[in-house]
């Protein structure tokens, strides 16, 4: 059955590997995109907020190709839409902004039509989109993401992040794109550098479910992607090195890059040493940064109500400032 009124889903941004668990371990953060679907006469996009700029209105646009795909699935026919969209995620910058935007789409459209889908359909049918599981599965489900992709079928489990983890990210003002920071990745690792990895992803999965943040600078060391990322995001080798003496649990890329993520322990209070860190070792490289204090987030894509009567952007304009 499909809702005439349309359906509105909040989905949080993502970190995605973590350090070692390239392709596999995911994180939803507390910065959020909002999308709202309508069946239309005509198809209309309107996007709004800064992050927005550049992105397609017609139906090139990925939400309107990815609803289309659930229906599709779903045997259903609605080929016009009203969609509107809201988001503070920054583009190509390693906070999942495509993979927000697929789970958006893919949790709205089914929602749109009755629901016809489960979570295991929509998770397989994501990263299908994006390729790998890690930031779907976290903007899917909440929490920490442990993730695996046979090339059809995806499982996860979901361990709810430890209650005193906090995320300080610096976000550098330049785009980087996934397919130009997967294209530096080298096509063979050696064994050496597999257990270095494997040990390590294992390590932080446990670490995070039972709370152990001690071992976050251990488990967070990488061999697999971010040294070869390294030459572009200058500054992030020494930051991945030295970001623990400054207050950091650990530090890693997030995702593709060119983000820089750092865990803390919130009890800790070296916040401002270590934002400060980040920001002088960018700006030695001429890089300007923003910082933001994020929380990881335990919900995944969730259906909001619709007020009647208040327009799209005014509602999410009120629930941005509250
Ligand atoms: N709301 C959106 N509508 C349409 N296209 C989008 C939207 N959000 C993201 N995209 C597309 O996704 C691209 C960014 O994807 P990319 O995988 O390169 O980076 P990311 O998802 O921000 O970072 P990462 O995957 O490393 O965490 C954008 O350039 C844009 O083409
Ligand atoms: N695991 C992916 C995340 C970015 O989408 C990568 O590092 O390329």
């Amino acid at each position: 059955m499909i809702s005439e009124a349309g359906v509105r889903v909040k989905v949080p941004a993502s970190t995605a590997n973590l350090g070692p668990g390239f392709d596999t371990l995911g994180m939803a953060l507390s910065l959020y995109a909002w999308i709202e679907m309508k069946p239309a006469k005509e198809t209309e996009i309107h996007l709004y907020g800064d992050q927005m700029k550049g992105i397609p209105t017609n139906k090139s646009n990925l939400i309107y190709e990815v609803a289309q795909s659930v229906f599709r699935e779903a045997g259903v026919s609605l080929p016009e839409l009203e969609i509107s969209m809201y988001s503070d995620i920054p583009l190509t910058r390693g906070l999942g902004s495509s993979a927000s935007a697929i789970v958006g789409a893919l949790v709205a459209a089914n929602e749109l039509i009755g629901s016809p889908l489960n979570q295991a359909q929509l998770f397989d049918m994501a990263t299908a989109l994006e390729k790998h599981p890690d930031n779907v599965g976290a903007s899917l489900f909440g929490g920490v993401i442990t993730a695996v992709w046979d090339g059809t079928h995806a499982e996860y489990l979901r361990i709810e992040p430890p209650i005193d983890l906090e995320v300080l990210v610096a976000i550098p003002e330049f785009q980087l794109s996934t397919s130009k920071a997967r294209q530096v990745l080298p096509e063979q690792v050696s064994l050496e550098d597999a257990v270095f990895n494997i040990s390590r992803t294992s390590l932080f999965t446990a670490a995070m479910a039972s709370g152990r943040l001690d071992l976050i600078r251990s488990a967070m060391q990488d061999r697999l992607h971010q040294p070869f990322r390294a030459p572009l995001v200058p500054g992030m080798a020494r930051i991945l090195e030295e970001a623990t003496a400054h207050g950091a649990l650990g530090a890693a890329l997030s995702g593709a890059g060119p983000t820089l993520l750092a865990l803390t322990d919130r009890r800790e209070q070296r916040g401002m040493e270590l934002e400060r860190f980040l920001i002088e070792v960018l700006s030695e490289q001429g890089i300007k940064a923003r910082t933001i204090w994020l929380n990881p987030c335990t919900q995944g894509a969730q259906t909001l109500t619709i007020e009647k009567g208040v327009k799209f952007i005014d509602s999410i304009e009120g629930e941005v400032r509250s």
